[in-house]
């Protein structure tokens, strides 16, 4: 599905991304994880065609990113706020983003239904613009964004950070349910217990480099700690 070969990324002579060989399967979430500047966002941007390699390629579904848009109709994401329109409400945003999906406004409004509990409120019908909403909420709307149009793939870059408890947990049961669905999702954290919970695979980076890459689950959370309590 995914196929990284030889991929370099360097800025101003430091290299911050090189991982020569690299597959990711449908079905099997990958979690990615590292200390800051690892180079996990990095090596997201590349995969997203946001940033150039330095040297090699990454493609999707046989499909080098760059030069192909084939892949985008497969790909949802959320990285950051950058990829928001904030001078809009959530509600006209995901109506944009439906449209381009060529949702009607019945299956939006069911699409959106399934993530009552999870806006808890505060996200729909609110007449907030997205700069407005606090940054946990924001998340929140990247996130439910990025699974429009029930994609192939999701990459999403920190999904836990700013969710408060509930939500967090509320997250893992969507990416729970949207996995059975055939959603392959591609997640960064900081959050050891939730990314070796939610994710088939542990790919831990280091220095640009990836330096482990394990099953999920229990004996990942297990090594993990006891690599980033060196
Ligand atoms: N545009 C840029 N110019 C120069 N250096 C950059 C640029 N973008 C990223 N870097 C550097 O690349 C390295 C990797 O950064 P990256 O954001 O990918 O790490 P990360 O693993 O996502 O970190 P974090 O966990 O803190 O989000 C860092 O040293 C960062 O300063």
């Amino acid at each position: 599905m995914i196929s990284i070969l030889n991929l370099t990324k360097t800025y101003n002579y430091a290299t911050v991304v090189d991982v020569s060989s690299l597959t990711l399967e449908k079905g099997i979430n990958v979690g990615l994880v590292g200390n800051n500047g690892a180079g996990k966002t990095t090596l997201f941007r590349m995969l997203l065609d946001l940033v150039i390699p330095t040297t090699g390629e990454i493609n999707i579904n046989n499909k080098n990113v760059r030069g192909s848009d084939d892949w985008k109709k497969h790909v949802g994401s959320f990285l950051d706020e950058r990829f928001l329109i904030s001078y809009l409400t959530p509600t006209e945003y995901f109506k944009f983003v439906g449209d381009l999906h060529h949702y009607d406004q019945d299956q939006l409004e069911t699409f959106l239904n399934e993530f009552q509990e999870f806006f808890n409120g505060e996200i729909l019908g609110t007449k907030k613009y997205i700069r407005d909403l606090s940054k946990g909420n924001i998340k929140k709307v990247g996130i439910v964004a990025s699974l429009i149009g029930i994609p192939e793939i999701v990459v999403l870059d920190e999904p836990f950070e700013n969710l408060d408890p509930s939500s967090q947990m509320r997250l893992k049961a969507i990416i729970e349910q949207k996995s059975k669905q055939g959603i392959t999702f591609l997640i960064s954290s900081h959050d050891l217990n939730h990314v070796t919970e939610i994710s088939d695979r542990i790919v831990l980076m280091e220095k640009g480099k990836i330096i482990n890459d394990m099953q999920g689950g229990q004996q990942a959370l297990v090594v993990l700690e006891h690599y980033f309590n060196k």
